[in-house]
């Protein structure tokens, strides 16, 4: 058998299009499960060898669950994102009219991108959250529903047909997806990378998250995600999911990693990986005094001064 990748199912999510894109996933049996949360317990309980999800989207933000899921748990790591720009479709059984709809359905992180045309068309539909598009897709094909968000490439899997389709609050809508696995080396960097780390502070102070976000900041890193999630601990209890341009390879990656280490209560990494769409010619320079090259003199500067033989 081959090795399989779990993925947020069931089959016709915009996950598994998103997966799809991927090279490797040709080679792998992909098997959808009905949630996050069980896609990657099955990395973590070895039954699938790496596990794709949804981890944020250019509306809303973070994937919550997702997030959580990384956040708290047996370590996992990133290895690869995908974008995937989105537009929805109202699939409906054939026959239904839009004025027969007054229940619809899909994924929660859907809502925000198709509020308005919902208000705009249909103000009075009772709104009920799905395991994903496609499962709301699944609902609506048993007569759960009657109308579902999703993309057109679900109806026919379902039996059902687009009553409307290029839905889109926001122009350019987009998600992020993830290839999730058990932790290990994290891929070569490729000269366009984003390291994910999320961190605890060690104690509750005037500055503190300017202080955590300095160990970047000063090391001319820039940030790409910076989302608080609740600990889980009381009101105001929070950690912080980052993503940051680079590699734990770079210099000065390693070494905002460190200053985090000494500073932090913990931190979590979360893989270093190549970022979607963007390729090396794309990245923005290094800011004057933070390349590899000039943190190694600047090493080894400090080392003769030690020697005495500066
Ligand atoms: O992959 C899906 O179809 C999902 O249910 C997750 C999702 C939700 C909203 C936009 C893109 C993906």
């Amino acid at each position: 058998m081959p090795a399989s990748y779990a993925y947020l199912g069931p089959e016709g999510t915009f996950t598994e299009v998103a997966l799809r894109t991927l090279p490797e996933a040709a080679t792998r049996e992909l098997i959808p499960y009905v949630s996050v949360q069980s896609a990657l317990d099955a990395v973590r309980t070895g039954e699938a060898e790496a596990a794709f999800v949804p981890i944020e989207n250019s509306v809303e933000g973070g994937i919550t669950t997702t997030l959580d899921e990384l956040v708290a748990g047996a370590p996992l790591m990133i290895y690869r994102e995908v974008l995937l720009s989105i537009t929805f479709a109202l699939l409906v059984r054939p026959g239904t009219a839009l004025s027969d709809v007054k229940t619809v359905t899909a994924h929660p992180a859907a809502q925000p991108q198709v509020r308005n045309w919902l208000k705009a068309n249909l103000p009075d539909a009772v709104w009920e959250s799905a395991a994903s598009n496609a499962d709301g897709a699944r609902l609506v094909q048993e007569g759960r529903y009657d109308a579902a968000f999703a993309g057109e490439f679900a109806a026919a899997r379902y039996g059902l047909v687009p009553l409307e389709t290029g839905i889109h609050d926001a122009e350019n809508a987009q998600t992020r997806f993830v290839l999730v696995g058990r932790p290990a080396r994290p891929a070569a960097p490729t000269g366009a990378d984003k390291t994910s780390v999320v961190l605890w502070q060690r104690d509750d102070h005037p500055g503190g998250l300017r202080d955590l976000l300095g160990e970047f900041a000063t090391r001319g890193i820039n940030l790409m995600l910076l989302q608080s999630r609740p600990t889980g601990a009381g009101i105001g209890n929070y950690c912080f999911c980052i993503d940051a341009e680079g590699h734990i390879s770079d210099r000065r990656m390693s070494e905002a990693l460190m200053g985090l280490k000494r500073i932090c209560l913990q931190v979590r990494y979360l893989g270093s990986y190549p970022r979607a769409g963007i390729g090396p010619d794309e990245v923005r320079p290094t800011l004057p005094g933070t390349s590899d090259e000039e943190f190694v003199s600047a090493a080894d500067w400090v080392a003769r001064c030690q020697d005495g033989r500066f």
